[in-house]
Parts: C-alpha cells; sequence; structure tokens
C-alpha cells in the first residue's frame, strides 16, 4: 500500500444472486486522479461500483477493498459513505414518501437551506427539491438531482455510473460542469479556474466513472482508462487512446488483444 493510493482493490470476486460477476479485479485510484470503466453491457462495471459502494447484495467471496489505506472490505454502506466514498447511480430508485431535500438534509445534516437551494437552482433542480425522490422525473432530470446529491455531499471519491445516460446535448454540458464540481475541478462561479493549477489540485477529488459514449471525458480531464469484460479488467492505459481503439474496432478486438498478452505472458 502506498500512501497516496485512496482506493485500491484487489483481486476482488464478486458474487450477485449466487453468480460469479467479478473474476479477480484489481485496479488502485491515487488521490486526485480520475479514472474511467469501459466494456460491452453485463460486463460488471455497475457491479464493481456498487461493491465499492457497499451494497450488501454483492458478496465479496475473494479480495480486498482499501480506502484511505484502511480495510473496507467489511464495512457497510454507512461506514464506506462516512468515510467519504459517494455514488450517482445510472437508474438513480424513485422512493415514495420521501423528498429529495429531505434525504440531502439527513445525508448532510449541517448544510443551510439556502446552500442546497442555491446549489440546486444552478443545476436547474428547484423544482424537484419538494417532490418524492425521482418520481415522474426524466432521465435527465435525474442525472441532475444526483448530481446535485453528489456535489452537496462532497464525497473524497465520486463514483459516476454513467453521468451521460439519457442527457441530451444542452444537459450535457451542465452535467460535466457539474461533474467537474464534483471532483474539485470548478466551481459554479468560476473561481477554482482563476487560481493556479498547483492550488487547484490540493482541492482535486478521485473519481471512477462508467462510461459507454465517452462523452463525459469531453468535459474531464480523466487520467486513465479500463476495460472491462467478463467481470475482469483486460486492458487499462491511456482513457482516450482506449476509448479510441474501442470506437475503431469494438471490444471484440480488446478480448483478442488481451487474450495475445495472456498468452505472450
Ligand atoms: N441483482 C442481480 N441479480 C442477478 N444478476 C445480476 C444482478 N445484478 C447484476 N447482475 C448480472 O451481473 C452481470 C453484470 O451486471 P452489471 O450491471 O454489473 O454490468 P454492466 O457492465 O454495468 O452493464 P451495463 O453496461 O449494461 O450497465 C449482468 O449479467 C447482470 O445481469
Amino acid at each position: 500500500m502506498t500512501g497516496d493510493k485512496l482506493l485500491e482493490i484487489e483481486d476482488l470476486h464478486v458474487s450477485v444472486e449466487g453468480r460469479a460477476v467479478l473474476k479477480g479485479v484489481s485496479l488502485s485510484v491515487g488521490e486526485g486522479e480520475i479514472h474511467a470503466l469501459f466494456g460491452p453491457n453485463g460486463s460488471g462495471k455497475t457491479t464493481l461500483l456498487n461493491t465499492v459502494i457497499g451494497f450488501s447484495r454483492y458478496k465479496i467471496t475473494r479480495g480486498a477493498i482499501y480506502f484511505k489505506g484502511r480495510d473496507i472490505t467489511g464495512a457497510t454502506i454507512d461506514e464506506r459513505a462516512r468515510l467519504g466514498v459517494g455514488i450517482s447511480f445510472q437508474r438513480p430508485p424513485t422512493i415514495k414518501g420521501v423528498t429529495l431535500r429531505s434525504l440531502i438534509s439527513f445525508g448532510s445534516p449541517n448544510l443551510s437551506r439556502e446552500e442546497i437551494e442555491k446549489t440546486a437552482a444552478k443545476l436547474d433542480a428547484e423544482e424537484f427539491l419538494d417532490r418524492e425522490i425521482n418520481a415522474g422525473l426524466s432521465g435527465g432530470e435525474m442525472k441532475r438531482t444526483e448530481m446535485l446529491q453528489i456535489i452537496l455531499q462532497s464525497p473524497e471519491l465520486v463514483c459516476l455510473d454513467e453521468p451521460e445516460s439519457g442527457v441530451d446535448l444542452e444537459n450535457m454540458a451542465l452535467i460535466g460542469k457539474a461533474a467537474r464540481i464534483a471532483l474539485g475541478r470548478d466551481s459554479f462561479d468560476g473561481a477554482a479556474c482563476r487560481r493556479s493549477i498547483k492550488s487547484r489540485r490540493a482541492d482535486y477529488k478521485s473519481g471512477l466513472i462508467i462510461t459507454h459514449t465517452g462523452q463525459i471525458m469531453d468535459h474531464l480531464y480523466v487520467d486513465k482508462g479500463h476495460v472491462l469484460m467478463n467481470g475482469e479488467i483486460v486492458c487499462s492505459g491511456n482513457a482516450l487512446e482506449l476509448l479510441g481503439e474501442i470506437r475503431s474496432h469494438g471490444y471484440t478486438e480488446c478480448f483478442r488483444c488481451a487474450g495475445c498478452e495472456r498468452s505472450e505472458g
């Protein structure tokens, strides 16, 4: 374990409903780094994020997860949230009888009403604060409320599961800005941009982002990418290069390439 690693995943095997989904994933995210996760449908990307978050239905059968040097493999979802792990879901659930405002206040009791409303207004999400969580919201509206929650929660590790899904092109710029803010790269008033790169870096949060289209990468510099296939990371490297390869040759080529490397190694 090195001091600058925020998240370290070692040989992670995970089963969901008795089915082995992750089969030996190892990955580490340094402090202030953003990593992208690519992979075909059903390869295990959401399973990986939800396991890091700590949902109990994802059973870790082998391996370990460390956060800030601490073994959190057996920690509950609440303990992990308190330590600084946060997520914006791909398909957030509808929660009847609970308003978004009360959920935010429950998770972050120190936030003032004004702070919540000001941030919601910036994300064009004010009108959703007093509605039941995600009830009747469009895909894009849900993403805005998810980004609102993660900005206000301000976790040290920001996990985003397909932030662009269901978002139109105009709103994508807003989601991109919200992602930059959640990751400590920007602020609503632009103040962050006026500081030196060195002083800004101190505010950087770490991120693990699932993306199919890579659209979020038009708005955010991603340090590293990983391709997950059939529950294993088959390739890691420069995120933009990987995305380019996937766009040009598809995942079949990743699988073939990984097979070559294994037989060569
Ligand atoms: N609760 C569950 N019960 C049974 N199988 C599950 C459950 N959750 C996930 N799986 C299975 O685990 C596999 C991986 O699913 P996961 O959602 O992690 O994939 P993904 O890479 O995120 O896919 P996508 O790109 O389509 O979102 C899939 O085959 C899925 O059907």
